[in-house]
């Protein structure tokens, strides 16, 4: 039923939820002592929370329509832009492109990425060009969105970064708009009446998410839990989480935690799922390491770990692009390759062997 999702029904009161910190993005503006900490309890705790007051709604509807009027191009048409097997993030996933579990289950989403360095560079493109419907939207919704977006997440990050006593602009210069970031804004699609995970359980690779809902489907497992428990979309409230980079910057203190979409609960289901995302992640050429360097706080975290937990040793670009490739099905070996995809998902769920040391 597709284009119906404005009258779908209510999200259920029968399953299990997670009841995410409501944070005001007026307040944390402001550095409202109160609300930066429950901010902080929330990033530190949950990794997972609610944003209300961010004021991007209007941009954040335009973007579900940019994103329904592309995802209903003719296949062959979007297929000129897919992303291919690289590793590559921009562009368009097609449908059945990627494995959602260890035993290689194809995924039944499709999405549009569009690089947040594109926008900022429009009409000149920086990584690559897109099809002609979000062309059309670019200076009245995309970039708006893109550029809102980065604010609300540069503001929490800045934040952060006081909270977990990095000095000033520590954090934020790895985010500098000053070169190349996969950095990007999301759409995805998925089909009605679908039995498995429309998005396999992962920690996101970047820094910060900010994402916005309308119809259930998006599951948490909270750290140290082995429960998915759904998210409940609320009107006017994006979902913001934590992503690996954040994490391993600040020694764990931050956390990342595993999530994934699965079809819609209830009668929910019966109706095709939109979802809008932005992504930001770290500048292309920055190492994803721990900062303890510059903060005890971090390097206490970090003293405490098993060695090398939270130094990577690649940059933020290979991160991104291995995570992609391992997850892409043409490039499946065997279960080991859904492994070598993982993340810090070993960390949020306290489970090493879940990582296969990857
Ligand atoms: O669609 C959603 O609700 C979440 C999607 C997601 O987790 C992702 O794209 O990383
Ligand atoms: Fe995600």
């Amino acid at each position: 039923m597709p284009g119906l999702t404005a009258t779908a029904p209510p999200f259920p009161d029968d399953v299990p939820v997670c009841s995410l910190p409501v944070i005001d993005y007026e307040l944390l503006k402001r550095w409202d002592r109160q609300e930066v900490y429950n901010l902080w309890v929330a990033a530190t705790e949950l990794g997972f929370w609610y944003l209300k007051n961010h004021g991007v709604d209007c941009e954040v509807n335009g973007m579900f329509d940019m994103g329904a009027e592309t995802l209903d191009l003719p296949l062959e048409e979007k297929m000129r832009y897919e992303q291919g097997d690289n590793g590559d993030s921009f562009g368009y996933k097609a449908k059945g492109t990627i494995q959602t579990d260890a035993n290689g289950t194809r995924d039944n989403v499709e999405f549009l990425n569009i690089a947040q360095d594109d926008t900022l560079t429009w009409p000149k493109p920086t990584h690559r060009t897109y099809p002609s419907t979000v062309n059309a939207r670019m200076g009245s919704t995309i970039i708006p969105f893109v550029r809102k977006s980065i604010e609300v997440n540069m503001t929490m990050l800045a934040i952060f970064e006081g909270q977990l006593g990095l000095p000033r602009g520590e954090l934020l210069r790895l985010h500098s708009l000053d070169g190349p970031s996969g950095g990007e804004a999301r759409c995805i699609k998925t089909p009605p009446n679908q039995s498995t995970a429309g998005v396999g359980a992962h920690t996101d690779f970047g820094t910060l998410t900010f994402l916005h809902n309308r119809l259930g489907g998006l599951q948490v497992m909270p750290p140290g839990s082995q429960r998915w428990l759904y998210i409940r979309p609320l009107p006017g409230h994006a979902v913001c989480n934590i992503g690996d980079a954040l994490s391993i910057f600040s020694g764990g203190i931050l956390r990342s935690a595993l999530h994934r979409v699965m079809p819609p609960p209830g009668t929910q289901s019966r109706f095709e799922r939109y979802s809008v995302a932005f992504f930001t992640r770290p500048r292309n050429s920055v190492v994803l390491r721990h900062l303890g360097h510059g903060s005890d706080m971090i390097a206490r975290a970090v003293a405490k770990a098993p060695e090398g937990e939270f130094d990577t040793g690649t940059t933020s670009a290979e991160w991104v692009a291995r995570r992609i490739r391992k997850l892409r099905l043409k490039n499946r070996q065997g279960p080991e390759t859904w492994y070598a995809s993982l993340g810090t998902e070993h960390i949020a769920t306290g489970r090493r062997t879940l990582a296969g040391g990857a």
